[in-house]
């Protein structure tokens, strides 16, 4: 492809790829020089020229040397425009959920579904890339762009038809995650959460909704979680866009969900679709599982799948990583959960996932993240307090703050809590304590695999230590 094919004007340079950090330019590239949290990206303009870059990405008006200038008032959507012409084709069928909780489950169980419908599908999210035979961890939640259109053409490539994504707040906001059509989008619920970044609620419900009425194509679909306070805003935004709607929930006309009975190992749903009613029996616990499972029946209904299969494919999902994953029976007889909920929202979910299966007491264990909301960390505190029958408030990952600062701060919210430092001390603690009928909850890291202190990563596994604290 040749500069002039990308943009008027261009010359007939051939264009070898898009970038946006100026140490990963090679001759040919088109740089984007954005205005990040930490950098200004048009500091590095001139020694991404010296690096063979033929065009830039910038404000109107920004020197750009020998390099054609690409002036856009939103560099960030222009460079994704751009770049997603450049990487193209992609996987067929593309869908993006967001939403505070529930992405990374809902677009594992969607990918889930589809495998098992007979489509070739993968997932990109919190968990990684995850393809049928693999998953790849890219760090973040979202990509930056470059490597997140890489990486789709990639799947195109490997005949991957069908790929959900998680489309983060932060993701949305910057613009790291489009340029390429998406067909769907699902919106699982709201709350409170990366309030450092956003500032406000109202802000980071706005940058959720591009998702609806900027990302998704025209012509495309919407599947919405009808039992969130939020989901007649989102509704209304699906509407004045024209997309076709799907709903689900206890509201929802596509899979209306009924009454919803726990069992020994997981769940029995009455759910009504096409006027059907059927039992759904669920190999997951939590009526917050349940939900994801329904907005990825949506999204694989959406994307042109048969009920039959889909309803099937429900009853056979596997447990996604991190989320109420049962890590360990305590030698005393006490199951150990592992779940990443690090909102207010997601810890009272949790709770209540299980609450019905607790005998004796629910033993709750959690912190907060350093450099990340601070306002959290009292309602955390106070919802563990008022569905736990015991808290312990330990370090979740402190990175540039006090752990004992931190602690204190959500001690406010549980004050008759016990507080102790260091994960693993407060995991030990938990475990001697719980008894048979008890059940151990061990909140906010997941599937994580180190513990981020000041600016190192420590090996650390939730999972991993309560079975050595087990033994
Ligand atoms: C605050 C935030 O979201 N920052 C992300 C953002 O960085 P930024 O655009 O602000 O970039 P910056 O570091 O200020 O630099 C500005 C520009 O200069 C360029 N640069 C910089 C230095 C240099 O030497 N040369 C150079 O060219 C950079 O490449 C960049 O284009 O875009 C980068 C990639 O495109 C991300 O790596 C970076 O994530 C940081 C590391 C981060 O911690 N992000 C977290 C908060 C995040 O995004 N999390 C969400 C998860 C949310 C969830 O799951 O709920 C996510 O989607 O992953
Ligand atoms: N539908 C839901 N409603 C309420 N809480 C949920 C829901 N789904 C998940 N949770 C809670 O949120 C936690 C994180 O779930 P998941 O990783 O799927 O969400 P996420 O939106 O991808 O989170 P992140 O923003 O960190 O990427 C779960 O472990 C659970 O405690
Ligand atoms: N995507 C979230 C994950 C938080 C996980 C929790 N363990 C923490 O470190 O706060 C974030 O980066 O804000
Ligand atoms: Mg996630």
């Amino acid at each position: 492809m040749k500069l002039c094919d990308l943009v008027r004007r261009g010359s007939d340079q051939k264009v070898t790829g898009f970038a946006i950090d100026h140490r990963k330019v090679v001759p040919g590239n088109v740089f984007g020089a954005f205005q990040g949290a930490k950098f200004n990206g048009e500091d590095f303009i001139e020694e991404a020229v010296e690096r063979g870059a033929i065009a830039v990405v910038t404000r109107p008006g920004v020197e750009t040397g020998r390099a054609f200038r690409i002036e856009s008032d939103n560099v960030r959507a222009t460079f994704a425009e751009l770049a997603g012409r450049y990487y193209a084709p992609y996987p067929d069928e593309i869908v993006a959920v967001t939403g505070t909780n529930g992405k990374t489950s809902t677009v594992e169980m969607t990918r889930q579904i589809w495998r098992m419908t007979g489509k070739r599908s993968a997932s990109i999210g919190t968990l990684g890339v995850t393809t049928g035979d693999d998953q790849v961890k890219t760090g973040l939640t979202t990509p930056d762009i470059v490597t997140f259109l890489s990486n789709m053409a990639g799947m195109r490539r490997m005949g991957i038809s069908h790929v959900a994504y998680e489309a983060s707040s932060h993701g949305l906001d910057q613009h790291r995650s489009e340029g390429l059509p998406v067909k769907v989008g699902a919106f699982t619920n709201f709350s409170r959460d990366h309030l450092d970044y956003h500032k406000d609620m109202d802000a980071y419900f706005a940058a959720k909704m591009r998702l609806f009425t900027d990302v998704v194509v025209d012509g495309g679909a919407a599947v919405v979680w009808t039992d969130d306070p939020r989901s007649d805003e989102v509704i209304a935004h699906v509407k004045e866009r024209g997309l076709r709607l799907l709903t689900v929930g206890e509201r929802g006309d596509t899979i209306r969900l009924g009454e919803r009975r726990s069992t020994p190992l997981g769940q029995a749903l009455n759910i009504v679709h096409d006027g059907e009613q059927r039992l759904l029996k669920l190999p997951l616990i939590g009526a917050y599982q349940a939900a994801n499972v329904l907005v990825a029946a949506g999204l694989a209904l959406a994307t042109g799948g048969d009920w039959e299969k889909i309803f099937g494919a429900m009853t056979r999902l596997s447990p996604v990583r991190g989320r109420l994953e049962r890590a360990v029976i305590s030698r005393k007889g006490a199951p150990v959960y592992v779940d990443y909920a690090h909102t207010p929202d997601a810890l009272e979910a949790a709770i209540a996932a299980l609450r019905p299966h607790v005998e004796g007491r629910l033993i709750t264990l959690f912190g907060a993240g350093g450099d990340r909301d601070t306002g959290k960390r009292v309602p955390m505190g106070e919802v563990a307090a008022a569905g736990s029958d015991l808290v312990i408030v330990t370090d979740d990952n402190p990175r540039s703050e006090d752990p004992d600062a931190i602690r204190a701060e959500i001690m406010k919210g549980a004050p008759d809590a016990l507080n102790i430092a260091g994960r693993r001390d407060a995991i030990a603690a938990a475990i001697k304590e719980a008894r048979a009928g008890d059940i151990v909850l061990l909140a906010g890291k997941g599937h994580e695999q180190g513990q981020i202190v000041g600016d190192k990563v420590l090996p650390f596994d939730d999972v991993e230590v309560a079975r050595e604290c087990a033994v």
